[in-house]
Formats: C-alpha cells, structure tokens, sequence
C-alpha cells in the first residue's frame, strides 16, 4: 500500500546550521507516529517542512502520492488545503466565531457548498466530543478547544494530521481524553498521523515513537 506521508532524505538548514539530516519517514493510514526530542531539536520544524511551510535544501515529500514543495508556495497552499489538517497547542480557534463556524472554513475555502460543510461539520463535532457547536468559541475549555481543533482538521478528509504539542496546554485528565480522541482519528477517518508532543504519556499511543536529535530520527 502506498504510504500516505512518504519522506526521503529531507535536510533542512537553518543558514549553517544543519535541523533535518536526510531524514525519512514514511507512514501508513491508520497509522500513528509521535515525534519527541531536546527543546530545539527541530521539530517544529520539520512539521513545518511536512507542512510545505518551508522549502528543504534537498530531498522530497509525499503527501497522498503527491508532492509537497515547500518552495512553490501557491502549489503547497493547494496542497496542505485538499491533504493536510493541523492541530496546535491551543486550538487557535477564531474567537468570534461559533465552533461550527471554526470547523466549515476549510471546507468553505475549499468550495464545498455550506449546506454539506455544515452537515460535515456537526458529524464531526458530534464525533469528537463536542455537544454545544453554536456557542461564541471563546466560551470553550481548553480540551473543547482541542476538540474543536481536530474536527477543522478533518473536515476535507486530509490523508495527513500533523498535530504540534496538541495536549501541551491541557491539565492531566484532560491532557489524557485529548490524547484518545487526537489517536483515534487514524484509524478512525483513514489518515496518517503525525504528533510531536513533549510528554511520553501521550507519545505511548503511537505506533512509533521517533526521537529528533543533531538532525536525525532514532527510532524507540
Ligand atoms: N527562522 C529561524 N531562523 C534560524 N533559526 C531558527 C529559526 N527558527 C527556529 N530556529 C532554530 O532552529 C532550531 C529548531 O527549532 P524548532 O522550533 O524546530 O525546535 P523544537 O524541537 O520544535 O523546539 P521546542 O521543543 O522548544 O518547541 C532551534 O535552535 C531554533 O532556535
């Protein structure tokens, strides 16, 4: 089966300084990987490199079977929009806006007409735990938030979920239900997951559990 995030050989530099050493990685839907490492080892960074939000120096990405290219902007904008969903550490949710509306603006930038986005939208809401979608987003917990954040992941149905510290806002118990309902989503909606999470409590639900260090993934 083709691999939904195909990496081979990316290096990445930041001027001298080499952050991805031709690195690869490849990962299967259903499949969950987390990333860990020193504080500066990169990681953001390469979840911006898988995002196209910067170009490597050499080496290329999948994503679906198609590539990634961090250098044609307009191409990786289309890119990430029809196969990429992000989750961050805390939601980053357009306050004014009700969760249902956070949730149907890829799905409305994509084109999809409001009727089904919003159909779309509820089920998936519905799906991750989250029981009032009409209240002002500002009003949501910070798991709410999360919730809210992995169902506007999904709603273009992305071959990839990259999530960065998704659970690294949250208390502990509700560090532990986001952690279940963000490694659920593989499996559940057929998507390649990729985490990048400080916390080996969370790492544990992966499949895989990848150390970034002086440019390299050690595999644990
Ligand atoms: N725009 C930039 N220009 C030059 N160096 C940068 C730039 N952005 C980040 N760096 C450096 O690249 C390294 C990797 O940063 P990155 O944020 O990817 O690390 P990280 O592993 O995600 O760290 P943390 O766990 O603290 O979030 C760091 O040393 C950082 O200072």
């Amino acid at each position: 089966m083709e691999p939904m995030l195909d990496v081979r050989e990316v290096t990445f530099r930041f001027g001298e300084r080499t952050i991805l050493d031709q690195v690869s990685l490849s990962v299967e839907a259903g499949e969950a990987v987390a990333i860990m490492g020193p504080s500066g080892a990169g990681k953001s960074t390469f979840l911006n490199v898988l995002l196209g939000l910067m170009a490597p120096a050499s080496g290329t990405i999948n994503i679906a079977g198609q590539p990634m290219d961090g250098g044609r902007r307009r191409a990786a904008a289309r890119m990430r929009q029809k196969h990429v969903g992000s989750v961050f550490q805390h939601g980053e949710l357009l306050p004014a806006l009700t969760p249902l509306e956070n949730v149907i603006v890829p799905a409305l930038l994509a084109g999809v007409p409001t009727a089904e986005a919003s159909a779309r939208g509820r089920e998936l809401l519905e799906a991750v735990g989250v029981g009032d979608v009409d209240l002002s987003s500002d009003r949501l917990s910070g798991g709410e938030r999360q919730r809210t954040a992995l169902a506007r992941a999904l709603i273009n149905r992305p071959s990839l979920i990259v999530a960065d510290e998704p659970t690294g806002s949250l208390d502990v118990d509700s560090r532990d239900e986001i952690a279940d309902v963000v490694f659920s989503a593989p499996k559940q909606w057929a998507c390649a997951l990729v985490v990048v999470t400080h916390e080996p409590l969370v790492a544990a639900r992966a499949q895989r559990t990848g150390v970034l260090r002086a440019g390299g993934l050690e595999w644990q």
